[in-house]
């Protein structure tokens, strides 16, 4: 058993993976043989997790999620009796003995042997619950006794363990089935230990709220060959160090256009664009070149606070000799501006990032969509970075919907357009077009303010100005995903050495 994430990327599998790999997995096993060591690994996280309690509730499902549970159950009132410590144990279960599955039938049979007898009722006090009733069987939204025992799941403030998935979560996508008008953020320390697989929903959407701290028991089976759903993405490799025999025209330039002025409809939108600029200095382009859109009265000629940046006419920046060798950032701020470059840029920019308003004005623009999608057929690089408002803009559909599977919506939209998806939030999934999505496994609310997203862009736009040209789709996924991973680091970091208090977006830019 072991917390997650670890050091390296981790394999994420949906539940019909999940079921094949168990299948194959409890085929060359004697019966029962893995969920009697599901129980052995939850009972051992709880007596970890909990080593004093008092009064431990252990709530069983329907099913074989509830088989887990109750064999945890039994190991853990072994546990307690032989060593005298006088822990309670209080086990409920809402379902029908006979109507258990096989695997679960026998943990139930082992239960009556060890003793303990099943309560009607939860325990009014308790001090650790395991939540077994429901993992990747849930189907559809609980009701009953079992929705009465999920909502004191969720309500209570003592340590909760969810044995595979949080029962009020689709593992498969991060949706909760519903918070039942409870706040997201649970009032006590929560704990996941997903079994034989780790599930994507754990980790984007409604999952990290939901599940807490991950652990993960493969229940000693070999890591399955199957290609994986998706993957939870940390970075393997350290950033690589600069040869002394360099110069600025080495690190790669970045062009950022945005920002719309304020003489345009009275709504300034340069800081946006600045922010992606700073943030792709200090993510250390060589050089980055500003062109503030719409600027024409009173325009601005440089940032005081940072004055390395080149601000230049937009026009200027559009000379395809000079996109050749940079990458384009745009959108950020862009407002309506952003439309009258857009062709230009989709046309010659071998490496671009769309963000915000350029994203806006391709879902409502078919010949930008075209231009769009025959980039790929010329290997122009092409990111896309939507929140899921944005998303659902580009896809016809809404943030509900985007929300509802984040995975899929990654997919379609790097699939429809050819493009690397970044769709931000918590769990922000990277997506390119025939290989599983990679969902980042850093980051935290304090990235919930504005201008985040602008500093992400400037970070993505870095990374791919440094890169070769005629990159494989792996290596450039992993180039747009790191940023992603370095992006939500900062945020971490800020959280830990200030805890409680706001992070701003200009701070993270100037981390790089
Ligand atoms: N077999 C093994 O060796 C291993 C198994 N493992 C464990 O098995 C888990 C999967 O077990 P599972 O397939 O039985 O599904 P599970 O999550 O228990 O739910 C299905 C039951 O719930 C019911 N139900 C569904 N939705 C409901 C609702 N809203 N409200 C009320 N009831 C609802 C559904 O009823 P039905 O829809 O069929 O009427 C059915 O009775 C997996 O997550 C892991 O914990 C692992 O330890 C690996 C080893
Ligand atoms: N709760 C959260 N957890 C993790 N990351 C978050 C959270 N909220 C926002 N973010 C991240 O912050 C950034 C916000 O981007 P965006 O919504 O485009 O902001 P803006 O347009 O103001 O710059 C994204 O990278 C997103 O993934």
């Amino acid at each position: 058993m072991r917390r997650v994430p670890g050091p390296s990327p981790e394999p994420l599998f949906l539940a019909s993976a999940t079921r094949l790999i168990e299948h194959d997995a409890a085929a060359a096993l004697p019966a029962h043989t893995l969920m009697a060591r599901a129980g052995t690994a939850v009972a051992e996280l709880a007596l970890a997790l909990a080593p004093h309690a008092r009064h431990v509730w252990v709530a069983c499902g329907p099913g074989n999620n509830g088989g887990d549970g109750l064999m945890a159950a039994s190991r853990l009132h072994q546990w307690h009796r032989t060593r005298h410590t006088g822990t309670q144990i209080t086990v409920t279960f809402c379902g029908e003995p006979d109507r258990l599955p096989d695997d679960a039938a026998n943990a139930w049979q082992q239960l009556q042997a060890s003793g303990l007898a099943v309560s009607e009722h939860p325990p009014e006090e308790f001090d650790l619950a395991i939540d077994a009733l429901l993992g990747i069987g849930a189907r559809r939204r609980p009701e009953g006794r079992l929705a009465e025992h999920l909502q004191q799941l969720r309500q209570t403030s003592a340590t909760v363990l969810c044995v595979d998935v949080p029962s009020q979560l689709d593992g498969d996508t991060g949706a909760a089935w519903s918070n039942g008008g409870l706040p997201r953020t649970p009032p006590g320390p929560r704990h996941t230990l997903s079994l034989l697989t780790l599930k994507p929903g754990l980790f984007t959407a409604d999952g990290r709220d939901a599940a807490g701290t991950v652990w993960f028991d493969e229940l000693g089976i070999q890591p399955p060959t199957a290609t994986p759903d998706a993957r939870l993405f940390v970075p393997e490799h350290a950033t690589p160090t600069r040869p002394h025999a360099t110069h600025k025209g080495r690190q790669g330039d970045v062009i950022v256009l945005g920002g719309q002025h304020i003489d345009l409809n009275g709504a300034s939108m340069v800081g946006a664009a600045l922010l992606a600029g700073r943030a792709a200095l200090h993510a250390g382009a060589g050089r980055v070149f500003v062109g503030l859109l719409a600027d024409t009265q009173h325009p601005i000629a440089w940032d005081p606070a940072s004055p390395e940046l080149m601000l230049r006419q937009p026009d200027t920046l559009l000379n395809p000799t000079l996109l050749a060798h940079a990458c384009v950032v745009c959108g950020c701020g862009g407002g309506e501006a952003v439309e009258a470059v857009l062709p230009g840029l989709l046309e010659h920019a071998p490496r671009l990032v769309l963000d915000a308003d350029a994203l806006n004005r391709i879902a409502e623009s078919p010949a930008l969509g075209r231009q769009l999608k025959q980039r790929r057929q010329r290997d122009a690089v092409t990111v896309m970075t939507p929140h899921p408002l944005e998303a659902a803009r580009l896809l016809g559909s809404s943030t509900t919907q985007i929300m509802g599977n984040r995975l899929q919506a990654a997919r379609t939209l790097s699939e429809t357009w050819g493009t690397v998806c970044v769709l931000k939030g918590s769990g922000t999934v990277s997506a390119t077009p025939r290989l599983p999505p990679l969902i980042n496994a850093s980051g935290d609310p304090a990235l919930a303010t504005a201008g985040t997203g602008d500093v992400l862009a400037g970070l993505i736009g870095a990374a791919l100005a440094a890169i070769p040209d005629n990159l494989d789709d792996e290596t450039l996924l992993t180039t747009v995903a790191t940023a992603v991973h370095r992006h939500g680091l900062h945020a971490e970091q800020w959280s830990q050495n200030h805890p409680g208090r706001p992070m701003v977006a200009g701070w993270l830019a100037a981390q790089g």
